[in-house]
């Protein structure tokens, strides 16, 4: 009986996107933080992509310190594969984005190919009623650039690129896939490259089946057999887009940090919940979850 093919999951927990007076659900604190990874690892999920909030509002905290307390709850608890973001929230400096990572040093760490417009506004229809005025400032701000400029994305990558940490390359968009193919050709990153294509941010693609038949080919074409391919999608498009990728040979991301929602209307009361649906479409393909090793040796990780 041939074996399945094996799926990577990734789950980004609670991200620096959603607010949290968007969804009860959402991981704040360091414990919360903390066991939404470990509950996600158990669900099935291979690797953990963690950013980091203030206990007290909820605002993004990119300080090294604020990841430190989950970083060890989640590291005793469990051998999932830990990806530390560098993009922090769009409105941050590249030195503050990439410091969590430099410090601790993860197997993974996300990297942005591109800049982009940046549109959380969209989402202020459905969350009228923000309680906090941070909230309503970030969420409504309709001049968001999120900044990742040829020379910002060297910097990250020869930052942490020496410390052993591998990449998550997001791209949000074609040309984002060309940015990447001008850091391979210039020798900066190196095979496999696990390539993060994101379907639905306004600012980015859409989340189209053409959409992602469009990336998928292009990063055929520009890359042939020398990256592992993942794709998230935000919002409602979360799961269709997960399941047209693992039809389609792909890995899949989900995670609070992505969308807040199980079903229409519906919120997810936890990240584990997302994963158990994610292995429920992989199995359903005749596909099987990865686990923390499998992903290491796919992704050619240092373990
Ligand atoms: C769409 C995702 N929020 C992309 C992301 O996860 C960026 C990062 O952390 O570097
Ligand atoms: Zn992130």
């Amino acid at each position: 009986m041939a074996k399945p093919r094996k799926v990577i999951i990734t789950c980004a927990v609670t991200g620096a996107i959603h607010t949290p007076s968007m969804s009860e659900f959402l991981p704040v604190t360091p414990a919360e933080i903390a066991d939404a990874a470990i509950g996600a690892a158990k669900a099935g999920a291979a690797v953990v992509h963690l950013h980091a909030r203030d206990p007290g509002d909820g605002r993004p905290d990119q300080s090294p310190e604020a990841f430190a307390p989950f970083l060890g709850v989640i590291k005793q608890a469990s051998d999932c594969v830990v990806n530390i973001t560098t993009g922090g929230a769009p409105t941050m400096s590249i030195e503050e984005r990439v410091r969590p990572a430099e410090t601790h040093r993860p197997e993974i760490a996300s990297l942005n190919m591109g800049s982009m417009n940046f549109g959380l506004f969209p989402m202020l229809k459905r969350f009228p009623d923000l309680k906090h005025q941070w909230e309503r400032d970030y969420v409504g701000n309709k001049n968001i650039i999120f900044n990742n400029a040829f020379g910002q994305i060297e910097y990250i990558l020869t930052t942490l690129g020496p410390l052993g940490t591998k990449f998550e390359f997001e791209c949000y968009d074609t040309a984002h896939l060309y940015n990447l193919k001008h850091f391979l050709d210039e020798g900066l990153v190196e095979g496999p490259l696990f390539i993060q294509t994101v379907f639905g941010l306004m600012g980015g693609i859409g989340a189209h089946p053409d959409d992602v038949m469009h990336m998928k080919r292009t990063a055929d074409r520009l890359f042939g057999d020398r990256y592992i391919w993942s794709v998230l999608g935000a919002g409602k498009n979360q799961l269709p887009i997960a399941a047209m990728a693992a039809a389609m040979g792909g890995n899949i991301r989900v995670g609070l940090e992505d969308s807040l929602w199980i079903g229409p209307g519906q919120f997810a009361q936890s990240n584990a919940e997302q994963v158990a649906k994610a292995c429920q479409i992989i199995e359903g393909l005749g596909l099987a979850p990865a686990t923390p090793d499998e992903a290491r040796e796919m992704l050619a990780l240092k373990g």
